[in-house]
């Protein structure tokens, strides 16, 4: 007689979850699924949908509120149709908003909070189970960000090579740090083995994952989003209330008019507008790496740290601990500008940096700020961060499933703390491409630094017993008492 057979697949029932995420300069929104009959959560959880939300974020909605919750809607019904009928009313639905609307909060509170009325009025009218918006605070939009990588982590070549030191002496298992870059702030967060948090405990979130306790350091620097940092840099360059500047971060013959009041509208630039400046200046490029390089340099303040080490704005950072994931603008831009390849040294980085930046503007002729936007990464990795060669390692995600703060939050708010190991191993065609930084090596051999030998470590790894166990550990218990 034949063998009962389990449920075919694609008839296995689904538990669903959606989270919007309000960033500063736009809203998406994410779909995950996971297999319902799952016990102890062992399923794994899957992005199954994302929308982009059409316009801008909706902090840029604060003198029209409504329009914040309107630009909602298409997504919501795409998402009504992608989450099966049956589902709809067990499918928690959350909003988290992120720096914009940090800033619009400090700036306007009364603003910020019609625009949530307005975006909370509009989640309520679809079927799902409403589950709140608000704003996440830095800490948490790093903190969960690290969730998600470590979740989503398919070991790579660096990884690989950390994880052979299995388990660290203070910390247990080797972890990934997460690197975010968004429009108005930007979070670094890792574990470091000498790191035990008590030195900047405004930077600590404590947590235990399967047995093991662990202390992430996290910090999100407000206004250093890729968008923010330009406006203090363009600050920089206005001080004297001039005409025209001559901008080394735009390309040759680039030309825009620039509004004063709007480039000083922001609670990082505010209070620095010059007095007596005219309506408009006229920023003109002129293409220089090096120079820009020396103006995106001087929005970082190394001065003062009152503790033993800082990354800048006398921020506290304990001693860097590898690798590293770096996504969204870390990605957006490094891919745009062809740079995430492992086998470029950083000194070609550098070069072919500088000549896309000279290249002239009518050769080039739109997205005028990619010069500038690499500019910032390599000077925050290097400068900011104090990323050194070789030993931190950086990938930038190039495949799979959205990284970001989404998919952490709603496995700490929906409690998904698997208690066995995952039965296969993480989405599957995860991969991260691997930063120069990673594979220059002083007298070391070079790190694997192919695709193919990062494929090939993993899929001996994926056959080994040793990793699912590993997965058991990355896998997520009491999460983040933050
Ligand atoms: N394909 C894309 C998508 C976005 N961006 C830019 O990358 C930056 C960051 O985008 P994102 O990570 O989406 O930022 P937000 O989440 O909106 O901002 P924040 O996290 O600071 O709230 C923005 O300047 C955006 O215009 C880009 O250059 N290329
Ligand atoms: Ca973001």
């Amino acid at each position: 007689m034949a063998k009962p057979q389990g449920p075919h697949p694609g008839l296995m029932l689904q538990n669903y979850g959606i989270v919007l995420d309000a960033g500063s300069s736009h809203t998406a929104l994410y779909i995950y699924a996971w297999p319902a009959e799952k016990d102890n959560n062992t399923g794994r959880v899957e992005q199954t949908h994302s929308c982009k939300v059409k316009g801008k974020g909706i902090s840029s909605y604060a003198s029209q509120p409504w329009k914040a919750g309107e630009s909602l809607t298409l997504c919501m019904q795409e998402a009504e149709q992608k989450v099966p009928n049956k589902r709809h009313h067990e499918t928690p639905l959350y909003l988290g908003a992120t720096a914009g609307m940090r800033l619009l909060n400090m700036e306007n509170s009364s603003a910020s909070d019609k625009v949530f009325q307005a975006v909370e009025k509009a989640l309520q009218k679809f079927p799902f189970s409403y589950q709140g918006a608000r704003i996440l605070s830095g800490q948490e939009e790093g903190a969960f960000g690290w969730v998600t990588v470590n979740y989503l982590d398919d070991l790579c070549s660096c990884c690989v090579l950390t994880s052979m030191r299995f388990l660290s002496p203070s910390q247990g298992l080797e972890t990934t740090g997460a690197l975010d870059l968004g429009g108005a702030s930007t979070q670094i967060s890792f574990v470091s083995d000498n790191y035990d948090g008590s030195e900047s405990p405004s930077n600590s979130v404590t947590f235990r994952l399967y047995g093991n306790d662990y202390n992430l350091y996290t910090h999100s620097f407000l206004c250093y989003g890729k968008d923010q940092v330009l406006r203090l840099a363009l600050a920089q360059q206005t001080q004297s209330g001039p005409r025209t500047i001559l901008d080394p971060c735009f390309h040759p013959g680039y030309t825009e008019i620039k509004n004063y009041s709007v480039l000083y509208d922001s609670p990082c630039v505010s209070g620095r507008k010059p007095q007596g400046a005219p309506e408009n200046f006229t920023l003109r490029g002129n293409g220089s790496f090096g120079q820009c390089q020396e103006i995106v340099k001087s929005v970082f303040n190394f001065t003062s740290c009152k503790y033993s080490q800082c990354s800048f704005n006398g921020v506290f950072q304990p001693l860097l601990q590898g690798p590293f994931g770096a996504f969204s603008a870390y990605y957006f831009v490094m891919n745009f500008l062809n740079l995430t390849d492992t086998s470029i040294p950083l000194d070609t980085v550098k070069d072919k940096l500088a000549r896309y930046c000279a290249t002239p503007w009518d050769e080039v002729s739109y997205l005028a700020e990619y010069c500038f936007s690499g500019t910032y990464i390599l000077t925050l990795l290097t400068e900011g961060y104090n990323f050194t060669f070789p030993s931190s390692c950086v990938y930038f995600q190039i495949k799979g499933s959205d990284a970001g703060w989404t998919l952490g939050y709603m496995l700490n708010l929906t409690n998904m703390i698997p208690a066995e190991a995952p039965d296969k191993p993480p989405l599957p065609h995860y991969v991260w491409a691997v930063l120069p930084i990673c594979g220059k090596v002083k007298g070391q051999r070079m790190l694997l630094n192919t695709v193919l030998q990062i494929t090939w470590i993993q899929g001996l790894f994926r056959r080994t017993k040793a990793f699912s166990q590993w997965r058991v550990h990355l896998w997520l218990k009491d999460i983040l008492s933050i």
